[in-house]
């Protein structure tokens, strides 16, 4: 058994603006481990990997990336972590026929086959909360709907895809913000213009300036409405922020009542997965790996299953590839970086790969994009309280009946006389 060596490249990013390697590493790390253990997938070969660190700086992950092209053995795909290290590698990655495979990219710029042809990726794409919001303005008949977003070609083309979204579902965009580093004037437009449902797109830092900004203009309590990200670390509203002069009080008052949205993505059942472990069992390992009494100080802790699952979609998708070479008397340990056949079979192998993982179902778009379930959660006293899961595969929403309202009931989205009597 497994008497060859499969390699693949891997770009961790364990410091700078998203240190997402620290969690996601020794999740690639076991994943490796759990495949090589398995003599039912590749039997004759180990999967091992060579990797770097890119600090998620696109300079230094393309550095990275030539020297795992440059220095033996040749490697048959790259795993990427940042938006923005994935967007110079996959575009980079073709010119040497490789798969590129992130685990950490949330950027919808990536979403892009002209740019990427060979370009997956286990970690949802940002536009993935929009969804689950035009579900929820449905849910509670709102039509007229604001947004406000830090400039960020992030949040940019997450708005411009809620956009698309609202308009086929006949809900209107009636007011946008967006602001570079001060959000006052945009958050006061929205008071001026009467924004009751609001979509705010913007980083955890500019999140505490908007919502000091929407306590002072008193946007906020029982006529309004806020959708935020839900990806912010804990308590990101009570760090000391020397930017804003709320009291976190204040902010607690303006923030009460708010839903986030963000991708769910680590399994939600207690089931046994394809990859022969429970979700429970993968965090229990993982915990223990990383020896640590608070994970939600260890970054890329959330995106660790999608880490785990990536490497075990690589498994599979090389252990069919192996198959379908061997009837054309080729071997994927051919692969030298020009053999543009066996990059097509790897290519079609991951885009038919389907499996329920740590992170549920892995299933790629034709643009390669991972399909996932969304949740919503409320700010409810103080903490978060899960209201819905959304599968939009299947355009089905699980609702809790948890959500809370201030005034007794859902806010209507625009001023109505009764309302203001
Ligand atoms: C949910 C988040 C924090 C979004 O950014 C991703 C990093 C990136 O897109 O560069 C990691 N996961």
């Amino acid at each position: 058994f497994k008497q060859k060596t499969l390699t693949i490249g891997g770009i961790f990013p364990m410091s700078g603006s998203w240190a997402g390697g620290v969690g996601c590493l020794p999740a690639v790390e076991m994943a490796l481990a759990d495949v090589n253990n398995r003599t039912d997938i590749l039997p004759d070969y180990k999967l091992d990997m060579r990797r770097g660190d890119s600090q998620c700086k696109p300079g230094l992950g393309t550095k990275v990336l030539y020297e795992l092209l440059y220095e033996k053995p040749t490697k048959l795909l790259v795993l990427t972590g940042c938006s923005i290290v994935s967007t110079f590698v996959a575009q980079a990655a073709k010119m040497w026929k490789l798969v590129v495979l992130s685990y950490g990219g949330s950027s919808p710029a990536l979403s892009n086959r002209e740019r990427f042809p060979t370009f997956f990726r286990t970690h949802p794409s940002a536009t993935l909360h929009n969804p689950i919001r035009v579900k929820v303005f449905k849910k509670f008949n709102w039509h007229r709907i604001s947004t406000i977003q830090e400039t960020q070609e992030l949040f940019t083309s997450t708005i411009e895809d809620l956009e698309q979204r609202v308009k086929e579902a006949g809900i209107d965009i009636a007011v946008r913000q967006s602001f570079l580093t001060d959000p006052t004037n945009a958050v006061r437009n929205l008071k001026r213009q009467d924004a009751r449902i609001i979509v705010g797109v913007f980083y955890e830092d500019m999140a505490r300036r908007v919502f000091c900004q929407a306590y002072k203009e008193r946007l906020y309590g029982k006529k309004h409405v806020w959708f935020i990200i839900g990806w912010y670390p804990d308590n990101w509203y009570k760090v000391k922020d020397d930017r804003h002069n709320c009291t976190i009080e204040q902010l607690e008052e303006a923030l009460e009542g708010h839903f986030t949205t963000e991708a769910v993505m680590i399994h939600q059942e207690p089931t046994m997965t394809d990859v022969g472990m429970t979700a429970q069992q993968f965090t229990h390992r993982l915990n223990k790996i990383l020896n640590t009494s608070d994970t939600s100080l260890v970054t890329g802790y959330p995106e660790a299953p999608l880490a785990y699952d990536a490497v075990w979609a690589v498994a599979f998708a090389f252990n069919k590839t192996v198959a379908q070479l061997a009837e054309r008397n080729m071997k994927l340990e051919d692969f030298d970086y020009y053999n543009e056949n066996i990059t097509n079979a790897i290519y079609s192998a991951m885009n038919s790969t389907k499996f329920l993982g740590i992170s549920g179902n892995v299933a790629f778009s034709a643009k390669g994009d991972r399909i996932a379930w969304t949740q919503i959660e409320q700010f409810i006293n103080g903490s978060y309280v899960k209201l819905g899961v959304y599968d939009a595969a299947a355009d089905n929403l699980t609702w809790y009946r948890k959500e809370k309202w201030l005034g007794g009931r859902p806010p209507p989205d625009h001023t109505q006389v009764i309302d203001d009597l």
